[in-house]
């Protein structure tokens, strides 16, 4: 059992998940190359084929089930290929099956034979899935209706999405007996004794793309008294940027306005007018129309914004030494290309080097960590998690987590 707050989250023990049929909703979620379509990291899927393992070496028969990317996104494809690297980690087949609530998909599950595992289609491609609801709702969608009758229990490790409440996460707890997988069990044990209150300066490291989400942690934190510094690049930074009256010149607006970002302007200010502990950078790497690369100040951009400049990576650097916990996500440029990822690596080296804790997020800043760094875990945490990792520091109850918590209360009689 894991305590969060007044949660109490069962484990694979407390249910004594052995030789059953178990449906495990993981987050293999992971960067897309956009020019190939190929995966660019599997470190999610290595990490859960660990749970994977254990529920299988226990007898089980595992239906697994996991999202990739979002509709409309470039990276909203086919688990497929995570099917043929979570195969390679587990050390057996696991089968993909193309399809999620259809016939085939129910049929192929029915005839699971003990020790099998399938690893069903995107949830995502179920229209359901994408729409947040209290768990009751989400409990009788046809995700769950169709799904639960063909399994015994219900296990979640999708710590990375566990503040969603969508029906994959918090509609199974309430009518299967419930338990956190082990990548859900370690990332909230391990949080829980890193993250101290007492301990300052933190410095967060907020950048990438999840504008709206990125704002709605920042609000979190800053409301709660979190964060002592807030240190913005990616999208993230140029809204702040727009948001004080800077103008960042003709194309980074036209970039802001066509992934809907402008609209976020209004509530970017009132973060700024509240008293946030938020830095913007002074200077960006940009991209001219004739290629060339070049670094210019915040008050005169005239190019495409790519990455921060090098003043800014000084000037954060310095803010890191100083911390005791560093907490980094989402890049803080254009990562895919190789020539933008100087800001993102530099701000990782200098958190590695400093004396501060170094909590480490989001699948885009993961993958950017050199693989020969050794992972201390008395100075390092990686989290397999990036928007439920920081709204889990910043104090929040995750939706997953209170799903478990009502279906050990349903099915113990205990509160
Ligand atoms: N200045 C920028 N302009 C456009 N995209 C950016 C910029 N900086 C970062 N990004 C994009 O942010 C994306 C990653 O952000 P995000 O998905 O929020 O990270 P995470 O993996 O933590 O979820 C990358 O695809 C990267 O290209
Ligand atoms: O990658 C994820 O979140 P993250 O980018 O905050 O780490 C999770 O898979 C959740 O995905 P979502 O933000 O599309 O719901």
């Amino acid at each position: 059992m894991i305590k969060v707050a007044d949660l109490n989250i069962p484990v694979i023990e407390d249910l004594d998940i052995n030789n059953k049929k178990v449906l495990l909703r993981i987050d293999i979620n992971s960067p897309v190359d956009r020019k190939t379509g190929k995966l660019l990291d599997d470190s999610r899927i290595k990490a859960h084929a660990e749970t994977v393992k254990e529920l299988l070496d226990r007898g089980n028969s595992l239906v697994i089930i996991s999202h990739q990317g979002r509709p409309g996104d470039d990276d909203f494809i086919s688990l497929e290929e995570h099917s043929k690297i979570l195969s390679k980690y587990v050390g057996k087949e696991i089968e993909f099956v193309d399809d999620v609530i259809g016939p085939y998909a129910r049929e192929r599950i029915s005839k699971l034979g003990k020790g099998e595992a399938i690893l069903l289609e995107n949830v995502r491609i179920v229209s359901e899935e994408l729409i947040e609801a209290p768990p009751q709702q989400q409990s009788k969608t046809f995700l769950v209706k169709k799904l639960a009758p063909l399994v015994d229990y219900y296990v979640n490790d999708a710590f990375a999405t566990a503040h969603r409440s969508q029906p994959s996460l918090v509609g199974f707890p309430l009518v299967k007996p419930s338990a956190a997988g082990r990548i859900m069990e370690k990332e909230v044990s391990a949080l829980s004794k890193i993250f101290n209150k007492e301990d300052s300066p933190k410095v967060f490291v907020l950048g990438g793309s999840k504008v709206s989400d990125t704002l709605k942690i920042i609000e979190h934190l800053s409301k709660n008294r979190v964060a002592d510094r807030i240190l913005t690049g990616g999208l993230v930074a140029e809204l702040f940027a727009v948001a004080k009256g800077i103008n960042l010149g003709k194309t980074n607006m036209q970039v802001l306005e066509s992934k809907g970002l402008l609209s976020l302007v209004p509530r970017a200010r009132k973060i700024l007018l509240s008293g946030a502990p938020l830095e913007i950078p002074v200077d960006f790497i940009v991209e001219k129309p004739n290629g060339e690369l070049s670094s210019e100040p915040e008050n005169n951009v005239t190019g495409t914004i790519k990455d921060i400049g090098p003043t800014t990576v000084e000037i954060y650097s310095s803010f890191i030494k100083e911390a005791k916990v560093i907490t980094l996500r989402g890049p803080m440029g254009v990562i895919e290309d190789e020539r933008f990822r100087v800001g993102t690596k530099s701000l990782l080296k200098a958190s590695i080097e400093s004396p501060g804790y170094v909590i480490i997020g989001g699948g885009h800043m993961i993958s950017m960590l050199d693989k020969d760094v050794e992972i201390n875990p008395n100075k390092i945490h990686v989290s397999t998690g990036g928007g439920a990792l920081l709204l889990f520091l910043a104090g929040d109850k995750l939706p997953a987590l209170e799903a478990l918590h009502m279906s050990w209360v349903m099915n113990s009689g205990k509160s």
